[in-house]
């Protein structure tokens, strides 16, 4: 990016530091190379010619700016010039030459800036608008013109010292065009800082109104109602009947006066504070863009700052929604929920409901491997956390707790104790969180989900026989006769996220293992596992 658009784009406390600060350490730097090193003929003549354009270049442009701080721009770019001819020199005179002009240019800028900073308090962003700015403030103006001349080069101010010991230290090395160039572009510089103050007789209203009580002139308030862009308007087009006509700009009638003024250019439209922000979104993450967006506001550098807002909210609260999330461990659940299947929609949907009833429930999910149980857990306890009410995720063992947000297991969750035998209870505290919640909503109320495959949840029982183990399941508890039953049988496991060619594959495993589960494979394996 060229410099002064970062300037003009750059609140005026970041754009003094970036006009002061490198200028600072590359000089402090290079003053130590030339210290310790050497370098050779060429490479002086290059930095030679650097610090000729920089110097051509600076002064050039700073005549054709309209703007403050992009001439203060262009004066720096300047002033890299003149500064890079000490350590051009090479010789000790160069960098005690460098050090004072570092030292002057660092304090005008300073000064440059805090007034720069002043004015804009009351918006005062062209040079144009110095134009009267001695009539009402005559403190600022002077410091300003002092500044500025300085900045210019003109005996016996600051600024003339520091050029004067870098031109001496030029010539005392044997670069004899490039002082003459320095005096030249300094005269150049002289001009541009020299029509700082003017407004000719017809421009000095349009920037300042007479204020007849006090007999001063005050800076023209810039207005905000129809009339004042209608009249805004009317100094430019030509012709006009209607007031359709008068909105009409380029062939095409606006609805208000306002967008008419923008189109026709009239009015600033902080384009160059949207295409920062846009910029900055490249390598800045959201907060840092918000920091920026706020001290605009602060330093009053929005004309319309609804309108830069409208253009670049979505980059400032990119972070907010995936922060939200992050604090309430909630995954992007719109678009999980349109994943779900026409049948996970169903049981999601009977659950939620039970939830939101009051009506509470048992349920019991039942799916083979692969048909997005775990899948289903996630966007359930999604959904209702959500909404701030509490889901415990809980598992038979701790690596299927593992899949779960918040999961844990079983017994780890509710104190059940590992050996249980009639007088076994759950250690649960009523003072403890989970105790004031079990206390809130009594079994009744609430919405228990049991899940699972029984091929893959069946008991261990050593030694047992199958009707050990069928008496072991859930099946036997009291509880299961109040269970409703919702079943997933579609494996998503084939269809999503496998590839092509191991599809056939996986069905293939898929359909075995569900015939092993339902008996349909293999004889009697006499009670050992080969
Ligand atoms: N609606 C869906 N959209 C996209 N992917 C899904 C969907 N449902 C399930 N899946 C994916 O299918 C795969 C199997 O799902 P999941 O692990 O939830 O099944 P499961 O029934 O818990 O299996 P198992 O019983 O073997 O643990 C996972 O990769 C999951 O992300």
């Amino acid at each position: 990016m060229w410099a002064p658009d970062i300037y003009e784009g750059s609140p005026t406390p970041v754009t003094a530091f970036l006009s002061i600060a490198p200028k600072i350490s590359i000089s402090a730097n290079i003053s130590r190379l030339s210290i310790y090193g050497s370098y050779g003929a060429t490479l002086q003549q290059i930095f030679f010619f650097c610090s000729i354009a920089s110097m051509i270049l600076g002064a050039l442009a700073a005549m054709a700016q309209t703007k403050v701080k992009r001439l203060l721009a262009h004066s720096s770019i300047g002033h890299v010039g003149y500064i890079r001819t000490g350590f051009s020199c090479g010789t000790i005179e160069g960098i005690q030459s460098l050090l004072i002009g570092i030292f002057i240019y660092a304090s005008m800028t300073i000064d440059a800036f805090a007034i720069v900073s002043a004015l804009r308090q009351s918006r005062v962003k062209y040079i144009a608008d110095l134009g009267a700015l001695a009539k009402t403030n005559p403190i600022s103006a002077i410091t300003f013109s002092i500044t500025m001349f300085s900045y210019a080069g003109i005996p016996p101010l600051a600024g003339f010292c520091s050029k004067f010991y870098l031109f001496f230290a030029a010539l005392g090395c044997g670069a004899y065009f490039l002082a003459p160039v320095g005096v030249v572009t300094s005269v150049i510089g002289r001009w541009a800082a020299g029509r700082l103050p003017r407004l000719t007789y017809a421009e000095f209203p349009t920037k300042y109104v007479w204020n007849a009580p006090k007999r001063i002139w005050t800076l023209r308030k810039q207005g905000t109602g129809d009339a004042y862009y209608c009249r805004m308007l009317l100094n430019s087009a030509k012709g006009c009947r209607t007031h359709a006509e008068i909105r009409k700009v380029n062939g095409v009638i606006y609805p208000t006066y306002k967008e008419a003024c923008y189109a026709a250019g009239l009015l600033e439209d902080d384009k160059e504070y949207v295409e920062s922000i846009k910029a900055a979104a490249h390598w800045a993450p959201a907060d840092h863009l918000r920091e920026l967006f706020v001290t605009l506001l602060d330093q009053k550098e929005l004309t319309t700052p609804l309108t830069v807002w409208l253009a670049t909210w979505h980059l400032l609260v990119e972070d907010v929604q995936y922060k939200r999330r992050q604090i309430l461990q909630i995954p992007d659940l719109i678009r999980l929920y349109a994943l779900l299947t026409t049948e996970q929609k169903g049981v999601y949907d009977t659950i939620v409901n039970s939830v939101y009833s009051g009506t509470g429930g048992i349920y019991f999910v039942y799916g083979y491997g692969g048909t997005g149980k775990t899948f289903l857990w996630k966007i359930l306890a999604a959904g209702i956390r959500r909404k701030g009410d509490i889901v415990l995720n809980v598992a038979s063992s701790g690596i299927a707790s593992l899949l779960m947000s918040g999961g844990r297991t079983a017994h780890s969750r509710f104190h059940i104790p590992i050996n249980v035998d009639e007088t076994s209870t759950c250690s649960t505290s009523a003072q403890s969180d989970l105790g004031a919640m079990l206390k809130k909503n009594p079994f009744g109320n609430m919405t228990m989900v049991f899940g699972g495959d029984f091929r893959q949840v069946l008991f261990v029982i050593p030694k047992g026989s199958r009707k050990d183990i069928v008496g072991a399941s859930m099946k036997q508890l009291y509880l299961w006769d109040y269970c409703k039953i919702l079943k997933l049988t579609a494996n998503m496991r084939l269809t999503v996220g496998s590839r092509p060619e191991d599809v056939s594959e996986i069905r293939e495993f898929a359909e075995w293992i569900l015939n092993v589960g339902d008996g349909k494979l293999g004889g009697p394996n006499e009670r050992e596992v080969r």
